[in-house]
């Protein structure tokens, strides 16, 4: 079966990117990527590809090549789906905030919602792919939704996890280590595999895709992100142990990095892992295995997110216990507050929480991020609901320039690895703070007998 129209469901930071790079690589097939945020859309349609919604490196040139050529983005969800043969769906899927499984489970009502809408609008028959991040046998509850509407329309539903980090989104879409596609294992499902092949075979090595069962596939994904989570946890648990006996943890992850059964990546101590996947994938894969009665398992891997949590307060009480254990009125300046660099997203920042912890005592943080608004990461803050808005908004300040959020400062914490930190004028910053002058380096990425030699009183992560 050759695909001719998509229709994308979520255009978020999965669906857009991926869209994206599907819609140029294969100029034959009309792509077409809906959402219900009017905002959302109207911003992907920006003749300004700089007020693209998301900041990815490379997507701005993608879109510009495939936009309204084979490219597309509508609010209109229904027209998109009735004229889709596949249609994939990219909601998000974020842990539950209320009921049973509450801050453990993942929420699927719009992944519900999504299927229902199908099966409400569908009049022939379409390939359904799930591109979001899934429990395992979600596409079961798929299934039944979609065969129930008694319209005789037919459907095949695929899994195709989505592995792209956020700021390498493009590279990684552009070269996937692998691409996994799980589907029923019958002659329909063998065809649906095939159809969803075919579209990636245009620019992915037929090697590098890999199809399975619907199970493995689904379970594949969090698998993933659980072991790369690990790793990090792993990692900074180490960083506290070396910071107790002399040993340098990036001394240590290099070490052991070049046995090549452990490997060099995912290895570099930070305050803490972010971003919208490791911790929501785990804390659902631990529901899983208790919903299974599995507790062992469940165990196992939730002691990765207790070790995170661990890291983001022990680099926060690092912070106080340095300032004399106390900090209240005293100027704290944040470089950085998106979860990595190169992106705009703030969802489970480490800074958010370090930033908490620090406000508690009455801190005040004034925050640079280059490519964070302050909008954001006020929302951030209030989500966590510690303290009113005001009081948020009056203690946690956003600058639009480094050296003025350095001025005057007590500490300096870094909290995002963006390369421009290192190209700053550190005696410049230094002459302006006050004395001692405390950098916090929860990324290590200063040179810190540079900083060592300039004056400043250095802790680095893992040193
Ligand atoms: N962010 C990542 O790097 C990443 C990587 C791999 C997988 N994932 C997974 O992909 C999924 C999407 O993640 P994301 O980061 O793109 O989320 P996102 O929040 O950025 O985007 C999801 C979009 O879906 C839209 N939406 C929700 N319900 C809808 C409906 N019924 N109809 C139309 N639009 C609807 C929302 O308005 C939103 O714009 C999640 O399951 C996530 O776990 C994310
Ligand atoms: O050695 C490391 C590597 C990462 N991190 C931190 O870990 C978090 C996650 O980083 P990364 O995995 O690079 O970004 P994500 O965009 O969250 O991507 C992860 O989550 C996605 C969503 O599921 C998956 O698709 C990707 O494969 C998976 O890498 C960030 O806070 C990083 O700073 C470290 O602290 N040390």
């Amino acid at each position: 079966m050759k695909v001719k129209n998509i229709c994308c469901i979520g255009a978020g930071y999965v669906g857009g990117p991926t869209m994206a790079v599907i819609a140029q690589k294969n100029p034959d097939i009309k792509v077409t990527v809906v959402d219900i945020n009017a905002s959302r859309i109207a911003a992907w349609n920006h003749d300004d590809l700089e007020q693209l919604p998301i900041y990815e490196p490379g997507l701005d040139k993608v879109v510009a090549e495939a936009r309204n050529r084979n490219l597309f983005f509508s609010t209109d969800v229904d027209a998109a789906i009735e004229a889709a043969d596949m249609v994939f769906i990219s909601v998000n899927t974020p842990t539950k905030t209320y009921g049973k499984g509450k801050g453990m489970a993942a929420d699927l009502k719009y992944i519900e919602l999504c299927a229902r809408q199908i099966a409400r609008v569908a009049k022939s028959d379409k390939i359904i792919v799930e591109k979001s991040t899934l429990p395992v046998r979600t596409a079961q509850a798929i299934k039944s939704i979609l065969h129930n509407t008694g319209n005789g329309v037919k459907f095949q539903i695929l899994s195709n996890p989505e592995f792209l980090a956020e700021g390498t989104a493009v590279a990684d879409l552009m070269a996937p280590d692998r691409v996994l596609i799980g589907g029923e294992q019958t002659e329909d499902g063998f065809k649906a595999i095939q159809a969803l092949v075919n579209i990636y075979a245009t620019w992915v090595p037929q090697e590098n895709i890999l199809t399975t069962n619907l199970w493995s596939s689904e379970l594949s994904k969090l698998t993933a992100n659980a072991f790369l989570a690990q790793r990090v946890s792993s990692i900074n648990a180490l960083s506290e142990l070396c910071e107790v006996t002399g040993a340098d943890v990036n001394e240590v992850a290099n070490a052991i990095g070049k046995d090549s059964r452990i490997g060099p990546k995912f290895l570099k101590a930070s305050v803490g892992f972010g971003g919208s996947c490791f911790q929501k994938d785990i804390l659902n894969l631990v529901y899983i295995a208790k919903s299974y009665g599995l507790d062992a398992v469940a165990d196992y891997w939730e002691q990765v997110i207790i070790m995170n949590d661990h890291q983001k307060h022990r680099f926060a009480s690092k912070i106080i216990q340095t300032l004399y254990n106390t900090i209240s009125g005293k100027k704290i300046a944040f470089l950085g507050w998106a979860f990595k660099k190169d992106t705009n997203d703030t969802r489970e920042s480490a800074a958010i929480y370090v930033a908490d912890q620090l406000l508690e005592e009455q801190a005040s943080i004034v925050v640079f991020d280059p490519k964070v608004t302050k909008q954001k990461m006020q929302s951030d803050l209030n989500y966590l609901n510690t303290r009113s808005e005001e009081d948020n908004a009056q203690y946690l300040t956003t600058v639009p320039e480094p050296y003025e959020a350095c001025k005057d400062a007590h500490a300096i914490a870094i909290l995002t690895e963006w390369d421009e930190f290192k190209t700053y004028d550190w005696q410049r910053i230094y002459d302006q703070m006050q004395k001692p002058a405390f950098v916090f380096d929860g990324r290590g990425i200063l040179d810190q007998s540079q900083l060592k030699t300039i004056g400043f009183q250095v802790y680095v992560i893992g040193k």
